[in-house]
């Protein structure tokens, strides 16, 4: 993609696709992919021994250069906890715990490619032989069209899946011709320590807040962190913080107990997006989505929760959460998968709502 000053704030980017020439996109919407490893018998584990086990946050650093090649983006930055290590990308993030990969790429980027290598890389470097469960999710694309060929429909993904893994299970959740969520997973019960994950996708926000995710706005990455109320949504994390030239803005946040969250902002006007991502355990998550849509003032937003048996959201997967004022939700679905209860919800603006003035 080629930059380009379009006269507003930030400088956008300029589709080469010559079917599209001269229009501007940049792809904000992420494929999400975690997995769960373990060796199949203790003495297969292999590598530096954290813990007595084989880590994944053995492997090298330029083992992770590598791989992240396929996928086409780089890390840009990273941050250690005891139990994680967080990167930042190019194009948003990396987290490894010591049997758990996340791998969160937005834009252009074929994440599916680097499945293989992973798998292989696991099993190598730490005898990691046992797939204990994968997640491979992502909203509707707002433009899937500019996807490189595998992304352009969800089946295709699922296809390149299914030669890896022999028990995949895909769905979607939604309104398959308007915004939906896909998710590919193991049609088995396996993970038996509490894990839930929340996702929250924002849309059409608010351009005063996202005209601060500017390099012309004059504030640095930290400056924005503390200043925008990011650094209050879950407090007392380890913080990881970038403002990309000319905008978009991409943070980790490594918690204690090996909990996490990440936000990253596309800001421009046309196809403005903002994700939030947590893995802390809540039996309700209302007063966090609040606290999280408060700041980027969305217009409509997804959110997802996955939960299983062990966590303290499982049972909160099934029912309604309270009111996210001022939203609507205007659709809601919940799921009994195998091991994981999965909640699905859109909430949008009512016309009538003002925004709140932005401080
Ligand atoms: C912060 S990144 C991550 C996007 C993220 N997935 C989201 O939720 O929007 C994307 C934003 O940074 C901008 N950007 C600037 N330089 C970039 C680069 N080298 N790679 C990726 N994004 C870049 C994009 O135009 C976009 O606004």
């Amino acid at each position: 993609m080629k930059n380009i000053e379009p006269g507003s704030h930030c400088t956008i980017s300029v589709v080469e696709d010559p079917l599209h020439e001269g229009e501007y996109f940049f792809e904000g919407t992420e494929k999400l992919l975690e997995i769960w490893f373990s060796p199949s018998s203790p003495s297969s584990a292999s590598g530096s021994v954290q813990g007595g086990r084989a880590s994944l946050r053995d492997i090298n650093r330029s083992e992770w250069e590598l791989l992240l090649k396929n996928v086409n983006c780089e890390i840009l930055s990273s941050r250690h906890s005891t139990t994680m290590d967080a990167y930042l990308l190019s194009e948003s993030s990396m987290f490894v715990s010591k049997d758990r990969i996340i791998l969160k790429t937005c834009g252009k980027t074929t994440l599916l490619e680097a499945v293989k290598p992973l798998l292989g890389l696991a099993k190598e470097q730490c005898g990691f032989d046992n797939i204990v469960d994968v997640f491979y999710s992502h909203k509707n694309y707002l433009r899937p069209d500019l996807q490189p060929e595998t992304y352009r429909h969800f089946d295709q993904e699922v296809a390149m899946l299914d030669t890896l893994f022999e028990d995949g299970a895909a769905y979607v959740l939604g309104k398959l011709n308007k915004d939906c969520w896909y998710i590919y997973t193991l049609d088995r019960f396996n993970i038996t320590e509490p894990d839930q994950t929340l996702e929250i996708m924002m849309m059409d926000v608010n351009q005063d807040v996202m005209n601060m995710f500017t390099q012309s706005y004059g504030l640095t990455a930290s400056q924005l962190t503390e200043k925008t109320g990011i650094l209050d949504i879950l407090p007392g994390a380890i913080i990881d913080d970038w403002l990309f030239e000319p905008c978009g803005y991409s943070m980790n946040a490594l918690l204690p107990n090996g909990r996490y969250f990440t936000i990253h902002i596309t800001p421009e006007d046309e196809f403005s997006y903002v994700s939030f991502e947590t893995n802390v355990p809540r039996d309700s998550y209302n007063d966090l989505i609040t606290k999280v849509t408060d700041i980027f003032q969305p217009n409509k937003f997804i959110v997802t929760l996955m939960a299983n048996e062990a966590s303290p959201a499982y049972k909160l997967c099934l029912k309604m959460d309270g009111p996210v004022k001022p939203f609507r939700r205007t659709e809601h679905q919940a799921c009994e998968m195998k091991n994981y209860n999965l909640n699905y919800a859109l909430y949008e603006r009512p016309p009538t709502s003002k925004l709140i003035p932005y401080k």
